[in-house]
């Protein structure tokens, strides 16, 4: 059965055409969805990246947010694309994780195993779940040398200053602006070493989480930013202003913003950008 975006797409010749070039030369992209087109579209274009990348380079190296996120990726496990994917070509991580037990409700590893992950015959052992009995620092050390393993055999790809590059990152954002487990203003926004690191106060619960860094995040060859929401901050508190004077997008620039950018090396985005997308962030760019 066709999706409504390819059933708009046929109307045009060239537009498969388009849509395949799209991935190639790069593009930073915002389109604005309703909710079911979101998950029919994000379904179509996360499918062309995995033909593309299981294609070029024999693994397609996935990582998933948390949250909303989830319940967008539904049209993935209806047909065709759960037939026409190869999944055992998937490699699954997650940008972010609260460190609970994986059985725990506030797990975002559950949250896309009972939502996604459970649907589709991706092999056990390409699902990079965190070791969750140890505490965040350990944790976070523990996530980043499966990383550093995986870069080393090729099965995540490098980028040119050695950062892991993920073929697909899929981000959501939290209605302070948070994406991963980078809140606006933590001192975790700064970090640049680390591939993967911990917090124990985050501002939303639970407090404990270990989260990919700007670098990584902004090392992948695409990033599709889902937002669907509305946002905390609101023009009666005055922030909008001040978040103007800043040059600083506000909730309402970010609903403009639905639902997501899409992009890759060759237009990529600094962490600068993704911090522009935070709106009440305070910190000198
Ligand atoms: O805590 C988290 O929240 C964000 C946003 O979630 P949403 O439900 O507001 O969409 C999510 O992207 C992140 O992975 C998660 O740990």
């Amino acid at each position: 059965m066709k999706n409504s975006r390819n059933e708009k797409r046929s109307q045009h010749p060239n537009v498969e055409t388009q849509a395949s070039l799209k991935w190639e030369k790069g593009y930073k992209n915002v389109e604005v969805f309703s909710k079911e087109h979101l998950a029919v579209s994000l379904a179509y274009d996360v499918a062309q990246l995995s033909t593309k990348f299981t294609k070029e380079r024999g693994a397609f190296t996935v990582a998933l947010s948390g949250g909303s996120l989830i319940k967008y990726l539904r049209k993935l496990v209806d047909s065709p694309y759960a037939e026409t994917i190869d999944w055992s070509k998937w490699h699954v991580f997650w940008v972010d994780e609260r460190v609970v037990p994986k059985d725990n409700l506030e797990s975002n590893y559950k949250l896309a195993n009972d939502g996604f992950l459970s649907k589709v015959p991706i092999p056990p052992l390409n699902v990079y779940s965190i070791d969750d009995s140890l505490p965040p620092d350990g944790a976070a050390d523990v996530y980043e040398t499966t990383l550093r393993r995986l870069v080393t055999s090729n099965v995540i790809a490098t980028s040119t200053n050695g950062l892991p590059k993920f073929d697909l990152m899929l981000l959501g954002m939290g209605p302070d602006g948070h994406v991963a487990s980078l809140f606006p203003g933590h001192p975790l926004l700064n970090e640049d070493q680390k591939w993967i690191s911990f917090l124990n106060d985050s501002p939303k619960q639970p407090p404990e989480r270990i989260t990919f860094t700007f670098p990584v995040i902004n090392a992948s060859s695409n990033v599709a930013m889902v937002v669907t929401r509305e946002f905390t901050t609101s023009s009666k508190d005055g922030r909008r202003g001040r978040a103007l004077e800043q040059n600083v997008p506000y909730s309402s620039d970010l609903l403009a913003l639905q639902p997501s950018i899409q992009r890759s090396q060759e237009q990529t985005p600094t962490s600068k950008d993704l911090l522009a997308l935070q709106p009440s962030i305070q910190r000198l760019a």
